[in-house]
């Protein structure tokens, strides 16, 4: 029995941080989950391509969760499925702010069930609701980031409650994006959830604008507030100002994404080429996780 799927990662609009609500786009950068499970020894084991000190108890947790609920007598017959292992491979680099442990959970729990030929017994939405109960239990996650996992899962832009994993309003876009990875990483459990608490006013501002459809601006506004709580710096963002209207730091860091038209963005490109890491021209995602 063996699955394969493969997750968009995603920026950020608004970060969740401190008012649990949170807004994300998915972008067309991937990471690949393949699932075989077996009816034959006990245990799920996971890999990381090329990473091999790499944390792998999310996806093996997101294994074990789709197992215990589609993977029994009643759906896979006797002997039921016991174990399997799951390796990801990925193009979104580990905890730099680009929704990597969402892209590999949504990834793993699609995986999994393609294994069990499944994929229609679960709604999309709730197969990222499974990836954020995996990610509390393993602690990766400040919030549970719904919002992430919505984004990467549904493709285009979400906006949702992380306090009841709600999708708030969903909406397809077509935007040129520009993504600047410093060397550095930030893991989204580590960050200062006290700071992020004193820009709530900010995030609420946000929050508005992203309802109301104006995400650029509202990316902007959180890019400036999540900078000054999270302790980044913000010129990034006041290099790329001149030439589009959305840009912010990315989750918890320490990238950050620029969106726009391709030329606006080329300039902004030239600014962000002079800083140590890699920039990445691509665009918005509107598909979200499919099976591979
Ligand atoms: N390709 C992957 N395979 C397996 N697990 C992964 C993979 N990528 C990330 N993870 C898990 O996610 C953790 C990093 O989560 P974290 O939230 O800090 O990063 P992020 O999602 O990239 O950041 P942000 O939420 O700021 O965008 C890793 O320690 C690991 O447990
Ligand atoms: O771990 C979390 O709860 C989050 C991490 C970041 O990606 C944030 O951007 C997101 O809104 C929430």
């Amino acid at each position: 029995m063996e699955g394969k799927a493969a997750a968009p990662a995603a920026g950020t609009v608004l970060n969740a941080l401190a008012t649990h609500r949170g807004s994300a786009f998915a972008i067309d950068e991937y990471t690949t989950a393949t699932v075989e499970l077996t009816t034959e020894t006990e245990g799920v084991t996971g890999e990381v391509a090329g990473a091999p000190d790499a944390d792998t108890r999310l996806i093996e947790r997101c294994v074990e969760y789709v197992i215990d609920a589609h993977g029994g007598p009643q759906h896979v017959g006797v002997p039921s499925v016991s174990g399997g292992h799951v390796r990801t491979e990925s193009d979104v680099p580990m905890a730099s702010g680009l929704k990597s442990s969402s892209a590999a959970a949504n990834a793993t729990v699609m995986a999994t069930l393609d294994a069990l030929d499944a994929t229609d017994r679960m709604s999309r939405e709730d197969m990222a609701r499974l990836g954020v109960m995996a990610a509390r239990d393993v602690g990766v996650t400040a919030t549970g980031a719904f919002d992430d996992a919505s984004a990467s899962m549904l493709g285009g832009v979400t906006v949702t409650d992380n306090d009841d994993d709600t999708v708030l309003a969903r909406e397809t876009v077509d935007w040129d994006v520009l993504v600047w990875t410093p060397p550095e990483r930030s893991f989204s459990a580590d960050a200062d959830m006290n700071r992020c608490r004193l820009v709530a006013p900010v995030a609420r501002l946000v929050e508005d604008l992203a309802l109301d459809g104006d995400y650029q601006r509202a990316m902007t506004v959180n890019g400036l507030a999540f900078c000054a709580a999270l302790g980044f710096d913000s010129d990034p963002v006041l290099d790329a100002l001149p030439h589009v209207e959305g840009v912010s730091l990315s989750g918890t860091g320490p990238s950050f994404t620029a969106v726009g038209d391709r030329e606006a963005l080329e300039a902004v490109r030239d600014a962000w080429d002079d800083r140590p890491g890699r920039t990445l021209l691509t665009t918005t995602q509107t598909e979200g996780t499919q099976t591979a």
